[in-house]
């Protein structure tokens, strides 16, 4: 047995830098439909309330705002390309591999709950090797609610199997979801979000994943 709380990871910009992967699709929306594109910093801003939520922010800088009705069309788009090139470029932040294997050797329970679409999760987390690690594996649409909806956070507490849970991310929605389901939340510094990490309310804010598993045990006063 140990005494490490559970950890639920939030994917892209907290796990693994998705952005270049991420811009190369959104950029090829854009030009497709006649508009410049995007450069890394603008995408960086955007990323985190799903892919839909995505791709109308990523028109709307564009100063091309979509009708409703198009955004699903587009959506079918996005993950058809995404999915043919998802870890071309994309890769674990430094730290991640080691702290994972350092965690899974303790026993630790481990999940991903992120707003990526559900089926990109699983294609990057399987083509990264990194689904050993987690018992629990919740993209943005295995249920019908996103980050931050409590409901989403309480699903996957509970595949954790309940105790003691800290939330380790990098937005506002990450912040709002744990709060929500009263578990302290950690944001990595390095992450997608347009205000700066230590702005959003967390607990803690980290510049480097590997010292995540002893500021979690602080936090929640496990030595
Ligand atoms: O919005 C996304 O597609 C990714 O979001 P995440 O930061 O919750 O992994
Ligand atoms: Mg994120």
């Amino acid at each position: 047995m140990t005494s490490a709380p559970a950890f639920l990871f939030d994917l892209d910009g907290t796990l693994v830098d998705t952005a270049p992967d991420l811009l190369a699709t959104m950029n090829m929306l854009l030009t497709r439909a006649g508009h410049p594109p995007l450069g890394p910093e603008v995408l960086r801003r955007l990323v985190g309330r799903g892919a839909r939520n995505l791709i109308a922010d990523t028109f709307k800088v564009t100063g091309a705002p979509l009708a409703p009705e198009a955004i699903e069309p587009l959506y079918a788009d996005f993950l058809k390309d995404y999915g043919s090139h998802i870890a071309a470029a994309s890769r674990p932040f430094p730290g991640v591999v080691e702290t994972l294997d350092r965690l899974k050797a303790e026993g630790v329970r481990m999940g991903v709950l992120t707003n990526k679409p559900h089926p990109n999760a699983m294609q990057l987390l399987t083509e990264l090797d990194l689904t050993g690690y987690f018992a629990t594996i919740v993209g943005g649409s295995k249920y019908p609610w996103l980050k931050p909806d409590p409901r989403l956070y309480e699903r996957v507490l509970a595949d954790l199997g309940g105790g003691p849970a800290v939330m380790v991310g990098d937005s506002i929605t990450d912040v709002q979801a744990a709060r929500a389901g009263g578990t302290p939340v950690i944001l990595m510094s390095y992450g997608y979000t347009p205000e700066p990490a230590a702005t959003l309310g967390a607990d803690l804010v980290l510049d480097d994943f590997r010292d995540v598993p002893a500021a979690a045990k602080r936090l929640l006063g496990i030595s």
